[in-house]
């Protein structure tokens, strides 16, 4: 595999797949790259699966070739899973990265630092032309913290604290970000169907 469309509009996912698959030599475009003008497409589904397989199928169809999607989230324990598939559009369809984490410190106020557990997951989905579509996903374990922090990443990286890390996902540098996160994991269990397929 040479290129590889990466159905997002996210430039910090991008920022992301472009260092994770740059050590591989495959160029990955994202949607903003292309010369046609891509519509949001919607994600109506329940699950991350449901919708990274909307994602990806819908630009597969479009342009005959293989396509990687991501759907993503922040779950929090204490929020019964919330913001799960809705993410992106927590503190509304403007999708702001600032008002989403705010919505979630402001739910959080007052829960002790145990009860704070949450994770980031990342589920993606390969399209291939004429082929089943493939799922593959990846966690990472942390904690929200009282405030944001920190400048790098993007979404929720600064209230999110990994396991076993006393700063949180935005004082990582991409590269230390990229050796632990969701995005990674999913994709180290791609790079793996890869090699035997
Ligand atoms: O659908 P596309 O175009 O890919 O871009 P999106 O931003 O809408 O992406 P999702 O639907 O998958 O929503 C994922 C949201 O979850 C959050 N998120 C995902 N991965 C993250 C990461 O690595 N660090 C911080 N927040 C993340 C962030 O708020 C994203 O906007
Ligand atoms: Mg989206």
């Amino acid at each position: 595999m040479q290129k590889l469309i990466i159905a997002t509009k996210n430039k910090g996912k991008m920022k992301d797949f472009n260092q994770l698959f740059s050590k591989y030599g495959i160029e990955v475009l994202s949607l903003l790259d292309l010369e046609e003008d891509i519509p949001d497409i919607e994600e109506t589904g329940d699950t991350f699966e449901e919708n990274a397989a909307i994602k990806a199928e819908v630009i597969a169809k479009k342009f005959h070739l293989p396509v990687l999607a991501d759907d993503s989230g922040l779950e929090v324990d204490a929020l019964g899973g919330e913001p799960g598939v809705y993410s992106a559009r927590y503190a509304g369809t403007h999708k702001d990265d600032n008002d989403n984490l705010h919505k979630v410190l402001e739910k959080m106020t007052g829960v002790k630092e145990e009860k704070r557990t949450a994770r980031f997951v990342c589920v993606l989905a390969l399209a291939q032309p004429e082929k089943a579509t493939i799922y593959k996903r990846g966690e990472c374990e942390g904690h929200i913290g009282v405030e944001p922090v920190g400048e790098n990443g993007f979404g929720y990286d600064p209230i999110f604290i990994p396991n076993n890390y006393n700063k949180t996902m935005a004082e990582l540098t991409s590269e230390e970000k990229n050796q632990i996160s969701h995005r990674r994991n999913a994709l180290i269990q791609l790079e793996e169907w890869i090699k035997e397929n």
